[in-house]
């Protein structure tokens, strides 16, 4: 390790690690990771998640399939599934130190803090310094401050569970909860979601939402909406939760109450850097108050989905701008959001809501695709989008989709909105037939 770098990054998630790699050649860089090389997305977050997902969605199609050709549904068998899981992400600290130190990259794993703009101090008390500095330090899970806390897990524990528990309750319905409680549902574990309103998942279309939600019920996950966790205590046999209105029993409970950024431990009062309650501030060029040290990922106070596609671009970005190949303000290109499971919801560009309140300026065609080939196929029994155009230039704006393989299509208009592709553009081509992707010229 050298003593003085161009550019300190700390944490090695998908925003540093793409900042690390957009570096390479013009810069000496190291990286500080505290945890686990890779971050939150390849070791406790969306890979993972997948990965039992596969699991998940192979059952689905064979249960949708029944009297259809396929006989009897297959039981998930959790500790295959798991060493599966393990199978994956075990690899994942290591791979990443390697291919960082691979590419001339220097890392450090421990912790470290800030002494001044310039200097920070490694756990061994050895001083580093640099010329600018990247925070890239994610997010935690909020915990809840109430009696008995210490008995809630995360979705980190749950994720590397050794045994499925027979009944899970989960706390919140936002992305996390709903996503780990299909998981655990078709896993073969009863499930409960407390919720404190009645309106999850805000940023996706409700009527999307609605029947999602009616999909999971029909499942039976059961709801609790409109209250809050008040306690949780130990019983006999597992727990006792108490809401403000009822009083329930599980044998594991999860929170999943939003996150909190990770700027505690960087001891940012040394250097000035100013955060919010919601995360380190930044402006538009992702520079903090602080004009050598800049922030990317999910430990920034912002409005953008807090996700690694939007992560790993501001780290490309803040790369490009540390080399002077720009000096433009970021500018994001569309941003698809998804819940994944065996109901997707997805979302991109203008909203459903927002289209809806403005018909001068747009125009909403919904489409029911459950009839359609595609869906009918693998017998996807709710399938439904909405098409968004701007009502002046017909130029599409918006996408929502609800099918158990949304993905596909929402990725499909992210493009087209990307590349402003019009009407004709897409007749023009020729897609693979029969298809997700080959549906698209029937919805634009
Ligand atoms: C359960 C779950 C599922 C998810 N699923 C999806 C999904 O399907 N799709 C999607 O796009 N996003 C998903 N996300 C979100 C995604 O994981 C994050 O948006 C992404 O990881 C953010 O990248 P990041 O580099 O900003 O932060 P992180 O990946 O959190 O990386 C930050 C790194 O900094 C390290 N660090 C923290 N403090 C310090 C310190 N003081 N010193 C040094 N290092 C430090 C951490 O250990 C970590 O390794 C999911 C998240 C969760 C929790
Ligand atoms: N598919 C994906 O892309 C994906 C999946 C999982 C997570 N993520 C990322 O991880 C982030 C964190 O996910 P999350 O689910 O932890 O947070 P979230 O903010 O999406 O959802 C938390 C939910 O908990 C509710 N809540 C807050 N306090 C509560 C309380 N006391 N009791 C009950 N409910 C309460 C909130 O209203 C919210 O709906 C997401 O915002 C997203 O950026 C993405």
């Amino acid at each position: 390790m050298k003593t003085h770098y161009d550019v300190i990054i700390f944490g090695a998630g998908p925003a540093g690690t793409a900042a690390a790699y957009g570096l390479v050649g013009s810069k000496s860089v190291l990286v500080i990771e505290n945890d686990l090389f890779g971050g939150t997305c390849p070791n406790r977050g969306c890979d993972p998640k997948k990965m039992l997902y596969s699991a998940v969605e192979a059952k689905d199609r064979v249960a949708r399939m029944q009297e259809s050709g396929l006989k009897d549904v297959p039981t998930i068998d959790w500790k295959q599934l798991m060493a599966f899981k393990r199978g994956y992400t075990s690899q994942i600290p290591s791979g990443t130190k390697k291919g960082l130190s691979g590419a001339g990259i220097d890392t450090y794993h421990g912790q470290a803090a800030f002494l001044d703009q310039h200097r920070i101090q490694l756990g061994d008390q050895t001083t580093v310094s640099a010329d600018e500095v990247i925070l890239a330090t994610g997010r935690r899970p909020r915990l809840l401050d109430i009696p008995g806390k210490s008995f809630l897990k995360t979705s980190a524990d749950f994720l590397d569970l050794d045994a499925l528990p027979k009944h899970i309750t989960f706390v919140g319905a936002g992305l996390v909860s709903m996503e780990l409680a299909n998981i655990a549902n078709k896993a073969g574990s009863d499930v409960d979601i407390i919720h404190h309103n009645d309106q999850p998942l805000k940023a996706f279309p409700q009527p999307f939402v609605a029947q999602l939600v009616q999909d999971m019920i029909d499942d039976g996950i059961t709801f609790h909406f409109n209250q809050n966790l008040k306690a949780v205590s130990k019983n006999e046999t597992g727990y006792t939760l108490t809401t403000d209105l009822e009083t329930l029993a599980s044998d594991y409970v999860v929170e999943a109450v939003g996150r909190s950024a990770n700027s505690d431990q960087l001891q940012l009062e040394n250097c000035g850097v100013k955060t919010s309650s919601r995360g380190v501030l930044v402006d538009d060029h992702l520079r903090t108050n602080v004009s050598t040290i800049y922030a990317i990922g999910d430990v920034i106070d912002k409005a953008k989905p807090k996700l690694t596609p939007v992560a790993s671009f501001e780290g490309r970005y803040v790369a490009e701008l540390l080399m002077k190949k720009t000096t433009a303000p970021i500018q994001y290109p569309v941003i698809p959001q998804i819940l994944f499971g065996t109901t997707e919801v997805g979302q991109v560009g203008v909203g459903y809501q927002e289209a809806l309140s403005k018909p001068e300026k747009y125009h909403v065609s919904a489409f029911d695709l459950t009839h359609w080939y595609t869906y009918n196929r693998i017998k996807d029994d709710v399938a439904k989008a909405m098409v968004i155009r701007d009502a002046n230039t017909k130029q599409i704006v918006g996408f929502d989709v609800l099918s158990s393989i949304g993905e596909h299509l929402l990725n499909a208009f992210s493009l087209v909105m990307n590349l402003k592709l019009s009407n004709e553009q897409i007749q023009d081509m020729i897609f693979a037939y029969p298809s997700v992707s080959s549906d698209l010229q029937y919805l634009v």
